[in-house]
């Protein structure tokens, strides 16, 4: 079992990119899949989760070729031959990982699908619910069963097949949720209306669009037009800034450090942690050089004493991963933070706020639970400790972060997870524990450029 062994650091100096994006690569496979052409995707990200939603397209009839691959990780760069929205039975039930966002939005995929298919993922995966998007789905005349030892949790079995449009009101603030309905609203002949109570990130909309998918967006309403085909288009994956978020927190809290991230995604459904960090103090300057599309640019930080802020309940979704970052952030400020409305959390890869929670006070952090969320009096020194991820990269990587302002050694075990996310994050923590300011890019390898 893998594990990170973190001592404090006096010093960041360090320019570098992280990998691509989790969210858009998953989705960049989806489309293309479904494209009527040939589409070339490059910098994606070759992390268990959507290498999983890569390998459940080809299983779906989508073929790949592999146009360049880092060894040791998989595919960064490759065409994908669409399907023309004509999709084969998979041979086998579909492996999803531990990947939420695969499991739901290929659901939304196959609940419009003239054939029975399965979808499975790891422990974590299969007791998270389901029933958020079997529901819509269902409404939609899919039949879907959740043959989970919990209820409502995978493996699910759809049993797809023509749906109806809907009108659909979404009881919580779910990019996922969104998006599957949005995916089965492709292959309805009417129009499918998704209506989310807040804004969450937007990356479905705006890759339909790329693949020029007309979509309608009235505040938190989204329509889609049933019946379109996707014109098959090449997609560059910027660099995914809840990967960079490690490092943000990481140059933020520490006075005299200069850090800058280069090629991330700067989608503003997406940038609510950047905010987060300057009200807390951090120096932060943001240079965007795409604007079309998804925006792409460098973020530079130069780190501060910080202090306690609150976090917008408007905000919750747009940093929705990051909350774990922050919450060490927050353990660093002087003062005392807020992060409530978070609910959401208790149901990712672990209970987000226990993990966070336990991990903080292990390390002498002083911190209040709540239902949906936490208040962290920061300011306390950290002591090195123990540590469990339980299998959470996010919680894996908050808590490398958080070694590096500890006195003694932290040890966090079970590592072997940010490979769901964030593949290289040991050879970056590495890079920056011995000081050195050009970590590399991910592997070393410059895949955007600007
Ligand atoms: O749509 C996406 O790509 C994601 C949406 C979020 O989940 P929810 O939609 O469940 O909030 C987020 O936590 C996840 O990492 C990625
Ligand atoms: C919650 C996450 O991902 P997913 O829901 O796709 O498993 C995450 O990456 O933090």
């Amino acid at each position: 079992m893998s594990e990170f062994r973190v001592k404090s650091i006096e010093t960041l100096h360090a320019e570098f990119r992280v990998p691509g994006d989790k969210s858009m690569s998953h989705r960049a496979a989806i489309l293309a899949g479904l494209s009527n052409g040939s589409c070339t995707i490059t910098n994606f990200l070759p992390s268990e989760d959507c290498l999983n939603t890569l390998n459940a397209m080809q299983a779906l009839g989508a073929e790949v070729e592999v146009l360049e691959e880092l060894e040791g990780y998989g595919p960064v760069a490759m065409t994908i031959g669409g399907r023309s929205m004509q999709l084969q039975a998979p041979v086998e039930p579909i492996d999803c990982g531990n990947s939420g966002t695969g499991m739901r939005l290929l659901a939304g995929l196959l609940a419009a699908q003239p054939f029975t298919s399965e979808l499975f993922g790891d422990a974590s995966l299969s007791s998270r619910p389901m029933g958020r998007i079997t529901k819509p789905l269902e409404e939609m005349g899919a039949k879907i069963e959740t043959l989970g030892e919990k209820p409502g949790c995978a493996p699910l079995r759809i049993h797809g097949g023509k749906l109806n449009p809907i009108r659909y009101e979404m009881p919580m603030a779910s990019a996922q949720v969104k998006s599957a309905v949005l995916l089965a609203g492709l292959f309805t002949e009417g129009r499918t209306t998704v209506t989310q109570p807040a804004e969450t990130r937007d990356h479905t909309e705006r890759m339909l669009e790329s693949f020029r998918v007309r979509t309608i967006r009235d505040g938190n309403a989204i329509t889609i037009y049933g019946d379109q085909m996707p014109q098959a288009c090449d997609f560059v994956v910027p660099g995914d800034i809840s990967s960079a978020a490690f490092w943000l927190v990481a140059a933020a809290a520490l006075p005299g450090s200069r850090l800058m991230i280069k090629d991330v995604g700067l989608n503003p459904t997406r940038t609510a942690i950047i905010n987060v960090l300057v009200r807390m103090g951090a120096h932060i300057i943001v240079a965007e050089h795409q604007t079309e599309g998804e925006a792409i640019g460098n973020i530079e930080v130069h780190g501060a004493a910080l202090k306690g802020t609150s976090l917008l309940p408007e905000e919750i979704p747009n940093l929705i991963d990051e909350i774990p970052v922050i919450a060490v952030a927050a353990a660093l400020a002087e003062g005392t933070t807020i992060i409530r409305n978070a609910r959401e959390l208790r149901v990712k890869e672990t209970d987000r706020i226990a993990t966070v929670v336990e991990n903080l006070r292990l390390m002498g952090g002083d911190v209040t639970e709540f239902e949906d969320g936490m208040e962290v009096h920061g300011g306390k020194p950290l002591i090195g400790a123990d540590l469990d991820s339980y299998g959470d990269h996010r919680i894996a990587m908050a808590f490398a972060i958080a070694g590096l302002f500890a006195s003694g050694e932290t040890v966090v075990k079970n590592t072997e997870c940010v490979n769901t996310s964030y593949p290289g994050f040991r050879k970056h923590l590495d890079a920056i524990r011995h000081e050195r300011t050009n970590p590399g890019d991910f592997e070393m390898k410059t895949l955007v450029r600007a």
